[in-house]
């Protein structure tokens, strides 16, 4: 008998058909609604495995499963998955690390682009037909060339940003990291630093850590502080690792030359939100990864490690903490 297993979004074609080789399965086909918790319940009561993605993997869901073997979620951050959870309920938690790794870095870079050289901002004033005769000083912003990037997080996005950054570029590289990489700091020249110094030697400061509890608002009002006034925050990780409050105020204030965001701490951003009103802003929707090779990629690689959970085996990508 096949494993049964539930996909909580929809699904390429070619996807469909690797899971139908494999697996009796049933598919929440609306794009344009989540599948509601308690529907989602009763779906996964007795599947195997389950591929869900920007959904809570809590005690409460878990607890209303009897077959479950592994979540399989398409991305790489994990932050919605509850951990403890899975493991009391002995339900590996997967997720889709390498195969976006380059898509994601050429949006870093391009917040990195926008924010000190203000495209978004000079974009929105060429639309609204402002451009006159101001002096060129209208315009100026910061070299990306030859300044310092500091990089917050330095894993796998994180060395790809830091490639294009020093050999593109030929930016000096500075990383805070958990554990110190030798080998990067040879290839690129990296040097790590304790967060406060990141923060006030870094032009361009890159967050890409996961959203844990020890990462939720790691930057916060102190943090904005240091940064220089002519320095570029970019948030390529999660909304909640950045105190919102304290960056549109940092923003405001000028304390801050700029911010390019990708994530935020309410996703869509409400419309009246405060960022919304900033001239010194980049603001994309959560598109890291947003190629269709790319998310193509990940629903494959999420499907194969359903597939193999579901039948017994342990999926290729479970989570550290369950290895
Ligand atoms: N904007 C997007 O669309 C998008 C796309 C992909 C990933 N992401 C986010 O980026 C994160 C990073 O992805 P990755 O594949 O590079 O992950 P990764 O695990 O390879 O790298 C994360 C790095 O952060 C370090 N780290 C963790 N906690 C830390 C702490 N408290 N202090 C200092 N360093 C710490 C780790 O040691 C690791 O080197 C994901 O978890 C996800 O949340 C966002
Ligand atoms: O973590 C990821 O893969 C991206 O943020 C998409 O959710």
């Amino acid at each position: 008998m096949k494993p049964y297993v539930y996909i909580a979004h929809p699904i390429p074609e070619h996807v469909e058909s690797y899971i139908a080789e494999h697996c009796d399965y049933n598919i929440w086909n609306d794009s344009n609604e989540k599948i509601p918790k308690e529907r989602l319940k009763e779906e996964l009561k007795n599947a195997d495995g389950a591929m869900l993605t920007g959904q809570p993997v809590d005690e409460e869901l878990l607890a209303a499963t009897e077959n479950l073997k592994a979540v399989s979620t398409v991305s790489v951050g994990y932050d919605r998955y509850d951990i403890d959870a899975l493991k009391k309920y002995n339900v590996y938690g997967t997720h889709t690390p390498y195969v976006l790794d380059d898509t994601v870095a050429d949006l870093i870079f391009g917040l990195i682009l926008s924010g000190g050289r203000r495209i978004a901002e000079l974009h929105e004033y060429v639309k609204a037909g402002e451009w006159g005769v101001e002096p060129d000083s209208a315009f100026y912003g910061y070299d990306i060339h030859h300044s310092t990037l500091g990089i917050i997080g330095m894993g796998r996005i994180g060395e790809k940003i830091v490639q294009r950054a020093r050999f593109g570029f030929e930016m000096d590289i500075v990383y805070h990291n958990r554990s110190r990489k030798p080998e990067l700091e040879e290839t690129f020249d990296a040097v790590r630093l304790e967060l406060n110094e990141l923060l006030s030697r870094a032009d361009f400061v890159v967050v890409m850590v996961p959203l844990t509890d020890e990462t939720k608002q790691l930057i916060g009002e102190e943090e904005l502080r240091l940064m220089k006034s002519s320095a570029v925050l970019i948030n390529g990780a999660r909304g909640p690792v950045v105190d919102e409050n304290a960056l549109v105020a940092a923003l405001q204030e000028k304390s801050i030359f700029s911010a390019s965001l990708d994530v935020f701490e309410q996703e869509p951003l409400p419309k009246d939100h405060p960022l919304l009103d900033l001239p010194n802003v980049t603001l994309t929707p959560h598109i890291g990864s947003a190629t269709q090779k790319t998310d193509e990629e990940m629903m494959m690689r999420a499907a194969v490690n359903m597939v193999e959970g579901a039948s017994g085996q342990t999926p290729q990508d479970v989570i550290k903490e369950q290895r």
